[in-house]
């Protein structure tokens, strides 16, 4: 693990927390519409997208293919308007996938509609993120690929048909296939075949996305998803706020007795951070909707947790930290999939919770943190943005955390830490 020199000392308060948290735009919805409209039938707008690495990330391979990407108003340090034109998709591209999902996994299909090569290759963790199954059934359908994990090199063109695969790693290996499926000739019917899938919601949010782009897809039968060749059409879109990034910050509330509102909390949304409106709930939260957005407010009492977090594993870290610091034992399960994540989340947690005095244990499918007082030390953030946030939570109860390398937060939040002081600062 590399040495980061500059720990953060994570912030203690002593009195509640009363905030309003405005939060950039949902790393998976901006992902998802900066490729749909890179796919699209003409040119098209996403607003409010999210700027952070991942999705500098995704703009630049979208570039590096053939679209065009302009900024098409103000831009601010986590947030922008693109105006997209679609190009032709290209070959001879190179591609960096950082350490973001989405743009390994949703990337390659795209990149399989050029006629020529693509090579892509992430940071040194990527290398070991799954992504055989999505390899192999892009080879399955006519691709060379020569490889089953990063760095690989692709070469088109599919033409789509019928594939079957085992999703159960991660969601994304579907997402990524059925985004690009309607620019197949013969569009594209996608198999699971293996233990459960997780993070069902993100399916789902591909599956309206690509819907309201005007895309035909049939998910009525489990684990099977037939989505139709045809246009992908060119409109605008407004991202919603990031809900999982809202999960560290309405831990706040629960942890000081405090209040904390997020504003523009979608009334519908596919996206799985709507659960923390139950999950916060049972932690001993408060959780109502406000003029103002969706307030979480809290006793300075965090109660223990049995929950399955399968679909909504990206919540993990964060209900890890609350976990640590309960009046009674929490289980959190349906989750072994964390450990093919931005790093292994089970260990990287069981670790850091253990090294501030934590009783912390890995399960089969998840972990278990038990009651026990905590004291100050360095939380490792294993480059891993939840992991890091997951610190600042058990640091406001805990004083002496430290945190190493915060700016990993960039993957999703570049103003982190200057989110997380004007949000202790706020109600003073
Ligand atoms: O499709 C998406 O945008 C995502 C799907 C999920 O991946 P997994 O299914 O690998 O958990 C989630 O954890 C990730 O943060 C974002
Ligand atoms: C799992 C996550 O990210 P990725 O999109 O890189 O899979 C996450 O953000 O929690």
């Amino acid at each position: 693990m590399p040495a980061h020199p500059d720990p953060w000392p994570a912030p203690t308060v002593r009195e509640p927390v009363v905030a309003t948290v405005p939060l950039p735009g949902s790393k998976s919805v901006t992902n998802r519409a900066l490729l749909l409209a890179a796919l699209a039938d003409g040119p098209g707008t996403v607003l409010g997208a999210l700027r952070s690495r991942d999705a500098d990330l995704m703009a630049a391979a979208l570039r590096e293919l053939g679209a065009t990407m302009e900024p098409a108003g103000e831009t601010s340090a986590d947030g922008v308007d693109w105006a997209i034109t679609p190009g032709p998709v290209r070959g001879g591209a190179r591609i960096d996938v950082g350490l973001a999902g989405t743009v390994m996994r949703f990337v390659p299909p795209m990149a399989a509609l050029a006629g020529g090569e693509v090579f892509f290759d992430g940071d040194p963790h990527a290398r070991k993120r799954p992504m055989g199954p999505i390899l192999r059934a892009l080879r399955a359908l006519g691709a060379q690929v020569d490889g089953d994990a990063l760095p690989f090199t692709i070469r088109g063109p599919v033409r789509g048909g019928e594939v079957t695969l085992d999703a159960s790693a991660s969601s994304q290996l579907v997402s990524g296939l059925l985004l690009c499926a309607p620019r197949f000739d013969k569009g594209l019917t996608v198999r699971h075949d293996g233990p459960p899938v997780p993070s069902a919601p993100h399916i789902r949010m591909t599956v309206e996305m690509l819907r309201a782009a005007g895309v035909r897809v049939d998910d009525t039968e489990r684990d099977v998803w037939r989505v139709e060749p045809g246009p992908i059409a060119a409109r605008e879109l407004t991202v919603e706020p990031d809900l999982s990034n809202a999960a560290p910050f309405l831990a706040a509330a629960l942890v000081t007795g405090g209040t904390v509102t997020i504003p523009g909390w979608p009334e519908h949304t596919t996206q799985p951070g709507d659960v923390l409106r139950d999950l916060l709930t049972r932690m001993g939260g408060e959780v109502r909707r406000t003029q103002g957005g969706l307030a979480v407010t809290g006793t300075g009492r965090v109660h223990g947790i049995d929950a399955d977090l399968r679909d909504v594993g990206e919540l993990t870290p964060a209900i890890a930290a609350l976990a640590a610091l309960a009046d009674g034992p929490s289980t959190l399960r349906g989750i072994a999939h964390l450990r093919g994540h931005e790093t292994d989340r089970l260990a990287a947690l069981v670790t850091e919770i253990t090294r501030l005095g934590g009783d912390a244990e890995e399960t089969p499918d998840g972990i278990t943190v038990r009651p026990r007082p905590l004291h100050g030390g360095l939380f490792h953030s294993y480059d891993d943005h939840r992991m890091a946030t997951a610190g600042a939570v058990i640091g406001l109860a805990v004083p002496g955390v430290r945190v190493e390398n915060i700016a990993t937060t960039a993957k999703t939040l570049p103003r982190f830490p200057g989110m997380w002081a004007e949000m202790l600062e706020d109600g003073r």
